[in-house]
């Protein structure tokens, strides 16, 4: 399969994906599991609390577990994002951030004081990872308080630590926190790439599209589960 990009090193394979084929070497990438938390994904999270669709999360939850399967056994190194807080919401920032304002988990607990301190807070339900997704040995897992995972976290310098230089994303949202964290990555030299169907949006299916035609068009590539299976499961790990 060609394409008009280069090998980055010998161990490159070509991911089948839009708007090419993109070349993945095993050993200098990383999946990045975006926060497949119950906030995310389960009935009684915060985004379903807050009145957003994740009737679609119970399949992205199945996908990222045959991706992350794939994952391992390729060499790929696994990196899991929780997105939250501390319990008493410091890291939220108060009226003077607008991250306050703009977070609908912290409107949604103004909205219902009975929610104040469960909603994205370490320590509770909502804050863990689904049961499905439970990290393993080798994984990493870290820690974000905005919608960017390279912003005040170290993922950065986990990456670079490892050689790391392309992404694959999966989890939700993809029109928030996995979009923002692939765009930031493309401005420190990451190649990003998602995998659409193991994602979801948080809003309307159109916010889906325009996520997935942004990544494409401007910032990276997208590709399949079963591209992504079909080109990794038959991967030995190498040494
Ligand atoms: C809406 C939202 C998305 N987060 C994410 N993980 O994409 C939020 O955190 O409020």
């Amino acid at each position: 399969m060609s394409s008009p990009i280069t090998p980055l090193s010998p161990g490159c394979v070509m991911l089948p994906a839009r708007p090419e084929p993109v070349p993945v070497d095993p050993k200098t990438t990383a999946v990045i599991v975006i926060d497949m938390q119950n906030a995310y994904a389960s009935p009684g999270g915060y985004l379903d609390l807050a009145g957003f669709d994740i009737s679609g999360a119970a399949k992205v939850i199945h996908e990222i577990k045959g991706v992350l399967e794939v994952a391992r056994s390729a060499g790929m190194q696994v990196i899991y994002f929780q997105n939250g807080w501390d319990d008493q919401y410091v890291e939220a920032g108060g009226p003077g951030s607008p991250n306050w304002w703009k977070s609908n988990a912290l409107k949604t607990m103004r909205a219902k004081p009975e929610l104040q301190g469960k909603l994205l807070a370490r320590g509770q339900w909502d804050y863990e990872l689904v049961d499905e997704l439970k990290p393993q040995p080798g994984d990493i897992q870290l820690h974000k308080t905005r919608y960017s995972g390279f912003f005040n976290s170290q993922l950065d310098s986990v990456l670079r630590a490892r050689g790391i230089r392309h992404l694959v994303f999966v989890g939700i949202a993809t029109n928030v926190c996995v979009e923002s964290t692939l765009r930031d990555g493309f401005f420190l030299e990451y190649f990003g790439t998602v995998l659409e169907d193991a994602t979801h949006q948080a809003g309307p299916e159109f916010v889906q599209k325009a996520a997935l035609f942004n990544i494409e068009s401007f910032f990276g590539w997208v590709s399949t589960t079963a591209d992504f299976k079909g080109t990794f499961g038959q991967l030995a790990p190498r040494t």
